[in-house]
């Protein structure tokens, strides 16, 4: 029997009750909630991964709808007490969904939201500081001020990797796996190699007429290439990012066969999910190539670390901070709260949810929408004209 879960509420008395399993940022995510009749329920219980049984708790007997977290697992047990609750919507405070069993939402009728486009910027800005930090390897030089053994500059100390003129290799090309490419490749004038099951024309247009433009100032310009396999971006990049969804043709898809394709001083970024990556074989790899760095947002086994990863000097790893700025924690928060918003009221879905910006704006009212539903085609939900 699960332990009753503390709650905060707002407008009491509003009709449609929305259940959020954890406090958001930002306070616009309620207001349009309950200007929009929502008794809103916060989950301020002090544990940070809710277990099934919390969350069917908070569902309760009766519920409209559920702003859940990537750490949930979102299936055929909570989706039937959803919908016994009289819910129709959830929304991950998340753009990737893969804690959610969306043929199990299906079966209930439940929409499923998430939350595209706010996050595309601030996760690439991670993976380009990343990048970075291991080329140059910073959080060692750092380690190694603060524990007073800088004794005077020296050739050969702390030797990274430039990036300039250098092969940046994406793989899953999408959203931010593009907006990555940008950043390294008009800031680091890096040349870049793409795996993606689909052509990121908008991309490889950005860098022939960036390449042009070098090439007028007299620089030399960047090139682009879409790469026919990802063992050919593996062989070819010195600086790897990895930007697809997790699914089941993404498990471990670097695995120690493609770890040993790489290059021995190449650099490889992880802000997508951690099983993309056999960790077992990326530790193996990393204390026989030192010289081979790694930076991860994300690990196969949140939040812990496969045995000997923290140990190694070679790998820069921080805790799932890839969408967190403010104002993108902020417009998650807001994206979530309107996809349940939107089903529960029975507007439309969002005609593009690569163009969530109307959704956002503080100073205008938002479309009368749901900003992203992904099975929004399984459940014949009407799409928005606007
Ligand atoms: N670390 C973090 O905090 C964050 C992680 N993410 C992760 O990043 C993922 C990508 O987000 P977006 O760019 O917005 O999604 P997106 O859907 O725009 O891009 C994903 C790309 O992966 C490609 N892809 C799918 N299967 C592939 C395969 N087998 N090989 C190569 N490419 C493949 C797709 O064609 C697509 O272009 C999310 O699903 C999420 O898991 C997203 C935001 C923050
Ligand atoms: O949005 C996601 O998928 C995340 O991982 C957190 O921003």
């Amino acid at each position: 029997m699960a332990k009753p879960v503390s709650i905060e509420v707002w407008n009491p008395c509003g009709k449609y009750r929305v259940v959020s399993t954890k406090p958001m940022p930002g306070t616009r995510w309620i207001d349009l909630l309950v200007q929009q009749d929502c008794r809103v329920e916060i989950c301020t219980q002090k544990k940070t991964i809710l277990s099934v049984e919390d969350i069917i708790a908070l569902i309760g007997d009766k519920c409209d709808g559920v702003i859940g977290q990537l750490t949930e697992d979102w299936g055929e047990t909570l989706f039937s007490a959803l919908s016994r609750a009289g819910g129709r919507a959830f929304s991950n405070m998340a753009v990737g969904y893969n804690n959610v069993d969306v043929n199990a939402a299906n079966k209930y009728g439940v929409a499923v939201g998430n939350t595209p486009g706010v996050l595309t910027e601030t996760t690439a800005e991670l993976a380009a500081s990343l990048s970075m930090a291991a080329a140059r390897r910073i959080v060692e030089a750092d380690e190694f001020m603060r524990a007073g053994l800088y004794d005077g500059w020296l050739p050969h100390l702390f030797v990274g990797n430039l990036l300039r003129g250098q092969t940046v290799g994406v793989i899953g090309a999408g959203r931010i796996g593009s907006a990555y490419a940008r950043m390294m490749v008009e800031g680091f004038k890096m040349n870049l190699i793409y795996y993606d099951l689909y052509q990121a024309t908008r991309l490889e247009k950005f860098v022939t007429a960036y390449g042009q433009f070098l090439k007028a100032s007299g620089e030399q310009p960047v090139t682009w290439k879409r790469a026919a396999s990802m063992d050919e971006v593996l062989r070819e990049a010195d600086l790897i990012s990895l930007h697809p969804v997790l699914d089941k043709t993404t498990y471990h898809l670097v695995n120690k066969e493609r770890l040993s394709m790489m290059k021995k001083e190449a650099i490889l970024i992880n802000c997508s999910r951690g099983p993309v990556i056999d960790e077992v074989a990326l530790v193996a790899h990393l204390k026989e190539n030192p010289m081979f760095r790694v930076g991860l947002d994300v690990f196969e086994d949140e939040p812990y670390m496969k045995p000997g990863l923290a140990e190694m000097k070679n790998a820069i790893v921080v805790p799932h901070i890839a969408s967190a700025s403010k104002w993108t924690r902020e417009g998650m928060a807001t994206l979530a709260a309107l996809n349940v918003l939107g089903k529960i009221k029975g507007y439309p879905i969002w005609h593009d949810p690569n163009k969530v910006e109307p959704f956002l704006n503080e100073n205008s009212l938002p479309p009368a929408a749901s900003p992203s539903i992904v099975n929004a085609k399984a459940l014949g939900l009407p799409v928005s004209k606007l």
